[in-house]
């Protein structure tokens, strides 16, 4: 498939997905976010790559949904066509994804950010749901997953006021796990994607499922769910590789 509105490039194990509407700051459209998804689902079918990356301009990971495009929608438009529910594909994707964010992530795109594993700032990072100034409210999860992320005072006056944070904040609140300097994000973002990629892509992507499981059900049902997907990756030979290598003192190789 040729695209316009992203790049899509792989460094050894690593699929990068970089957002490409610059003359928009990566506002979402619906071609880009088939786009988006189109190129995930090649991602997620290569079993070569072990980890994804996604990420914007040095700018704008993203501003936001597409304004000029959803100014003149009707609720009709939105609901026949379930507007916005396509946007949900990245959560869904089973391998880590890694969010790299320099600038506006805004909106749409603080929720597309927030739907990745984890979230890597620039410290020029700014993050915001500033819907309520367009007269709507995030549709794209942002009222769910920033409250989770950040408690409910701080997500309830970000999303009551419109009120941009900054790497700062966003670090101090949880909402991202690291600050880099901008200059160094895809440097340090691709660092990190490959050590992930370079571990068993079946544990990793067993991993993420049990730690996002956290977020849906109860301690007990969680930790049993843990126990059983633990109890079944010594059926995979990628546990007797990484044990042998520690006690032989090597490094493992999960390529096999
Ligand atoms: C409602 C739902 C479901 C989700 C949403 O995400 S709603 C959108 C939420 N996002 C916003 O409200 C942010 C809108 N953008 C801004 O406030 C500003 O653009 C900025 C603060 C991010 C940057 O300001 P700056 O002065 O540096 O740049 P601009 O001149 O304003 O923008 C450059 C260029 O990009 C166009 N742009 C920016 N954001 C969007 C957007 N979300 N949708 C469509 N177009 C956008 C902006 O109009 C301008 O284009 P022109 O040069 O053609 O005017």
């Amino acid at each position: 498939m040729a695209y316009e509105t992203i790049l899509l490039e792989v460094d050894e194990r690593v699929g990068i997905i970089r957002l490409n509407r610059p003359q928009a700051l990566n506002a979402l459209n619906a071609q880009l976010i088939n786009e988006l998804n189109a190129a995930l689902d090649v991602l997620e079918a290569d079993r070569a790559i072990g980890c994804i990356i996604l990420t914007g301009s040095e700018k704008a990971f993203a501003a936001g949904a597409d304004i000029k495009a959803m100014q003149n929608f009707t609720y009709p438009d939105t609901y026949l066509d379930d507007y916005i529910t396509s946007w949900e594909r990245l959560s869904r994707t089973r391998k880590p994804v890694i969010a790299a964010v320099a600038g506006f992530a805004l909106g749409g795109g603080c929720e597309l950010a927030m739907m990745c594993d984890f979230i890597l700032a620039a410290d020029t990072a700014k993050f915001g749901q500033p819907e309520i100034k367009l007269g709507v409210m995030p549709g794209s999860g942002g009222t769910q997953r920033l409250t989770r992320f950040i408690g409910k005072s701080k997500a309830m006056e970000m999303c009551l006021t419109g009120r941009l944070m900054d790497a700062v904040e966003a670090e101090r609140s949880g909402l991202v796990s690291r600050i880099i300097p901008a200059a160094e994000l895809m440097t340090e973002a691709l660092k990190v994607a490959k050590v992930i990629a370079g571990m068993s892509l079946p544990v990793a992507m067993q991993t993420k499922e049990a730690v996002n499981r956290s977020y849906e059900t109860s301690l007990a049902e969680g930790i049993r769910f843990e126990r059983r997907v633990f109890q079944s990756q010594f059926g995979l030979a990628h546990q007797q590789e990484g044990m042998s290598a520690f006690i032989e003192k090597r490094p493992p190789d999960f390529k096999a």
